[in-house]
């Protein structure tokens, strides 16, 4: 709370879909920018979305894939957001309800993460046995 005494600029509400849609985009930029998981999360989703470009997997495999890479986007985004209201409330400061949350809001990330590597061994193992 400390934090945002400080902060000089007044908070103002979005006036419009197009304005809420530029403070999204600017949310996005700022995840690229900062965190280092998020972009490597995207990262991955590139690779396995030429993948099965390449490998030229049906419509419901898709689906699934695209469930994956998306379930594991968001579950970073909730775990990032953790951080900062923690960080917001906490600071610098050790606090045993900060550590369980954002511990939490990781294996959030993880559960997403083995999710996502389970439907991709389903997806793609059968496919590379056939090649
Ligand atoms: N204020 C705090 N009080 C107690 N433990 C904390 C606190 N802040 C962080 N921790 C502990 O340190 C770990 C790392 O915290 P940090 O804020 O660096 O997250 P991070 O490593 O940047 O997370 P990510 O890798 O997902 O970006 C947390 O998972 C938590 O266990």
């Amino acid at each position: 709370m400390t934090m945002a005494l400080k902060d000089k600029k007044e908070p103002s509400k979005n006036r419009n879909f197009i304005e809420s849609l530029k403070h999204a985009i600017d949310g996005l930029i700022i995840l690229c920018k900062t965190e280092r998981n998020f972009r490597i999360h995207l990262l991955i989703s590139v690779i396995v979305i030429v993948l099965s470009i390449v490998l030229k997997i049906k419509s419901e495999q898709w689906i699934w894939i695209l469930l994956a890479i998306f379930i594991v986007l968001i579950a970073e985004v909730i775990n990032t957001l953790c951080e900062s209201i923690v960080n917001l409330i906490v600071g610098q400061e050790y606090n045993k309800i900060a550590k369980k949350t954002k511990d939490v809001a990781a294996a959030g990330v993880v559960i997403a993460s083995i999710f996502a590597i389970i439907i991709g061994c389903i997806v793609y193992i059968p496919i590379i046995l056939e090649l």
